[in-house]
């Protein structure tokens, strides 16, 4: 690290600066409640509630950023960040970021596609036939750990058209809902890695001051990644329907139980990190619980 680095005492975050991960990396950080005085179409934003800016970059560049330490923690796809990583690991280097948190958005997968025409049988499949792919690291590694000797065709974009342009036979690419896959009239086979965004961070630990802010931030994120989806779900019921009411409940933290009218009708008030569909509300009701409601979690600390 440089001594330019080493000195500094605020922390420094790098995010897609515009893209898929752009606004949800944003909000998230967001809602530990970070905020910045620069808009959004500049590379730098400044800090205000804390000492946490953000660099907007290219989210190609985030873990060589963290690696050269010139940002301490970036939001990107685990997918890049793999990849970076064999990378790195084929050229002899040392690990330079780590894996710190999966974030719970961007999800997608890297599959191996092939046409639809082809009756799969396996990855010994593949000896001797062209793979287009954006992430020749991770395929050259899987392809080595099955042991198969294939032609790894690398492009940046436009993966899945390589075959019908006769440049590939099959596709090594990210997939989320298949449209783009099926629009090519390629189908997956094989998934390599399972992605999502993440935040990354270096391999060694901070100090000082940017020590301190990072586990604030990791404190407050793991706090807004809990309440994501959590709600307090509030009902009353007779007494005798709480052992059909509780099986209905893995999700919810130790349910308090308010006696109301006399000894037989109580009042429950749960905190459920699971999703309260219509459904399982309708599941409830039908168990008996009466004058249902579900209320937002604005914070959680533990
Ligand atoms: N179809 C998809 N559905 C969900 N997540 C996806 C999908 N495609 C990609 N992602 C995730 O979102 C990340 C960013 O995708 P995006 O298309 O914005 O990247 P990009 O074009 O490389 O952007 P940049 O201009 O920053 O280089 C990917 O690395 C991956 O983790
Ligand atoms: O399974 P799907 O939901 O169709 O998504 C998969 C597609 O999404 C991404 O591309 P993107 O749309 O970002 O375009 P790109 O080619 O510019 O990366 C990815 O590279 C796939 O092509
Ligand atoms: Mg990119």
């Amino acid at each position: 690290m440089s001594p330019a680095v080493e000195s500094r005492d605020r922390l420094r975050i790098a995010i897609q600066k515009s893209g898929r991960l752009a606004d949800p990396a944003r909000a998230l950080l967001a809602s530990c409640g970070l905020s910045w005085r620069e808009s959004r179409d500049r590379l730098f934003c400044y800090g205000e509630t804390l000492p946490v800016d953000l660099l907007l970059v290219r989210d190609d560049d985030i873990p060589g950023l963290i690696a050269d330490g010139v940002c301490d923690l970036g939001i990107v796809g685990r997918n890049v960040l793999e990849e970076q990583d064999a990378e790195r690991l084929r050229g002899g280097a040392t690990p330079a970021f780590r894996e710190m948190r999966s974030l719970g958005f961007g999800g997608c997968r890297l599959a191996l596609a092939v046409p639809e025409s082809w009756s799969w049988q396996g990855p010994a499949q593949l000896a001797g036939t062209r793979i287009a792919t954006s992430y020749p690291a991770l395929l050259q590694a899987w392809l080595e750990r099955e042991g198969i000797v294939a032609d790894v065709v690398t492009l940046s974009g436009s993966v899945e058209i390589a075959p019908r342009l006769g440049q590939a036979d099959l596709v090594c690419d990210l997939v989320s809902s298949g449209a783009t896959l099926a629009a090519n009239q390629l189908k997956p086979v094989a998934t390599l890695l399972e992605s999502e965004a993440v935040l990354a961070g270096p391999v060694g630990e901070f100090d000082g001051e940017r020590a301190l802010l990072a586990e604030m931030l990791l404190r407050r994120l793991d706090g807004a990644l809990r309440t994501r989806h959590s709600r307090l779900l509030m009902f009353q019921a007779e007494r005798n329907a709480i052992p059909q009411l509780l099986p209905l409940l893995p999700d919810a933290e130790t349910p308090t139980l308010l006696q109301v009218d006399g000894a037989d009708r109580l009042a429950l008030q749960a905190l459920c990190h699971g999703r309260l569909t219509w459904q399982r509300l309708e599941d409830l009701k039908r168990a008996g619980a009466q004058g249902l409601m579900v209320l937002p979690v604005e914070s959680l600390l533990a």
